[in-house]
């Protein structure tokens, strides 16, 4: 008898995968590294759901940061930063008189480790909005390390460097509320950046929409998901990687008739820590396209400038570097990196 089967056409084949469907219902400590590597890869920004932060937690958390935004204004002040330390109510990278201003109001404060704590602020904290705050911060900086474990093992970098870097890692949190704008073209809330920290999780609290990502040149809208958290690539992971994941820029566009609000939790390497390519990355890269700085005198240098797109990790990259050897030694200086 005529075998069918050896006639039949074949139009090519794909590579059995595991059903998305499922792996969805699973937490994210379950997500395959080679989706997360991708998603890292490509965009440097995705969205997370079945995360492990729960529906409840995420609520109580919300609600407090809007009460907090509502607070009066002489509330406020007694929260509000100081000369010379920039954690509070307030803003961040106002460096001249004549810069342009972001439309956003933003509270900053360092989580993690306890010791960077100022507890003056922590003190002056309504107690409700502290107690979730520390709650939301445990459970972040547990998403944050899954993740973080994943990348490490879908690049190869050694488990026992990744623990030294991360285990006892900075987390800040940056909470942002961009009032209706009258003039919204004209105005950004957040102008375009990456983040300088590792990786990021933003929560947005609002259904508004504004949060927009630079992909391809074009500036393209995360939509937020109920209970979904943004996860995003920062300047550290993408020194630590040696490039291979990139930090993506964003920025935040603002209506003429709706706030919206978010909080940003920052993930970064501790503060003991050099910031530079894992070594077992470039054993295997053969190259280090980075430099390498104590962590410290990075923040510093990051926190001294204006925010302008990525250009403050161009700094850290080895090519501009030689750049600056060439150049004469005063002008080499002129980065205001250094205190
Ligand atoms: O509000 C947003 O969606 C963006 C916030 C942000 O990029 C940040 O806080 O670094
Ligand atoms: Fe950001």
């Amino acid at each position: 008898m005529e075998n069918h089967n050896d006639e039949s056409i074949n139009f090519g084949r794909s590579l059995i995968v595991p059903s998305v469907q499922e792996l969805a219902k699973k937490s994210i400590t379950k997500i395959p590294p080679r989706k997360l590597h991708t998603a890292a890869k490509e965009w440097g920004f995705f969205q997370v759901i079945n995360h492990g932060v729960s529906e409840p937690l995420l609520e109580d958390f919300k609600r407090e940061v809007l009460n907090f935004f509502k607070l009066p204004m002489e509330e406020k002040q007694k929260l509000w930063q100081e000369e010379d330390n920039h954690e509070g109510f307030g803003q961040l990278f106002v460096v001249s008189e004549e810069q342009k201003l972001d439309w956003c109001d933003m509270f900053y404060i360092t989580t993690l480790p306890h010791n960077l704590r100022q507890f003056q602020l922590f003190q002056k904290l309504p107690p409700v909005l502290r107690d979730k705050l520390e709650a939301y911060s445990m459970e972040i900086k547990k998403l944050a390390m899954a993740i973080l474990g994943q990348m490490a093992k879908a690049l190869g970098i050694d488990g026992e460097e990744m623990s030294e870097l991360f285990d006892d890692g900075v987390q800040s949190m940056r909470m942002n509320y961009y009032p209706p704008c009258p003039e919204p073209e004209s105005a950004l809330g957040f102008t375009p950046h990456s983040d300088a920290d590792a990786l990021t999780i933003l929560y947005q609290l609002t259904e508004t929409e504004g949060l927009q990502v630079r992909k391809d040149g074009k500036w393209v809208s995360v939509k937020p998901l109920p209970n979904a958290l943004v996860v995003n690539i920062g300047d550290i992971m993408e020194i630590i990687t040696n490039g291979v994941y990139k930090s993506i820029e964003h920025r935040a566009i603002v209506h003429s008739n709706i706030e919206r609000l978010s909080v940003a939790t920052f993930y970064s390497s501790s503060m003991g820590t050099e910031l530079g390519p894992a070594r077992s990355l470039v054993a295997q890269h053969n190259i280090a396209n980075f430099r390498r700085v104590p962590l410290e005198e990075y923040f510093k240098g990051f926190f001294a400038r204006k925010l302008d797109g990525k250009s403050f990790l161009d700094y850290m990259k080895v090519e501009e570097l030689k750049k600056n050897y060439e150049a004469p030694l005063n002008e080499a200086k002129g980065y205001g990196y250094h205190e």
